[in-house]
């Protein structure tokens, strides 16, 4: 399992948490909205580092925008699989179309 999964398995139980618990459970008793919005927040401030060239400002901000785009998810009751399905499922077509290419070639 992933860290990624891990952090997914944390959110996921945070749902049904008092609010008061934490700060996943508390984002999560606002809604999706909020969630989206927190998001959006954290991607603009690892945007902000890529801009600038900070790599260990942009590992942290990086590491904020995953958490809240997972945070955004659960809210939406979206898996961390559903995004790695679709990315495998990309990685695949490209596949074929090098395998296309490569016969025409
Ligand atoms: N990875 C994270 C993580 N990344 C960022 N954050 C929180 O996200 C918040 C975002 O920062 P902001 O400056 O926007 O927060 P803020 O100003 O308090 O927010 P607003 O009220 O202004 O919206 C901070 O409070 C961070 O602590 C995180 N909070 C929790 N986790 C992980 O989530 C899991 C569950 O944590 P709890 O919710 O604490 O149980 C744990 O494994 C944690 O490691």
């Amino acid at each position: 399992m992933s860290i990624l999964h891990d952090l997914e398995a944390i959110i996921h139980n945070r749902k049904t948490a008092d609010p008061k618990s934490s700060w996943t459970a508390k984002l999560l008793a606002k809604g999706p909205e909020k969630c989206a919005e927190k998001f959006g927040e954290e991607a603009i401030e690892a945007i902000i580092e890529a801009v600038k060239g900070d790599q260990a400002k942009l590992a942290s901000e990086g590491a904020d925008a995953l958490y809240h785009f997972l945070v955004m998810l659960a809210a939406r009751d979206v898996s961390l699989d559903d995004v790695l399905a679709e990315l495998t499922r990309r990685q695949s077509m490209s596949g074929l179309d090098e395998k296309a290419s490569r016969s025409k070639g």
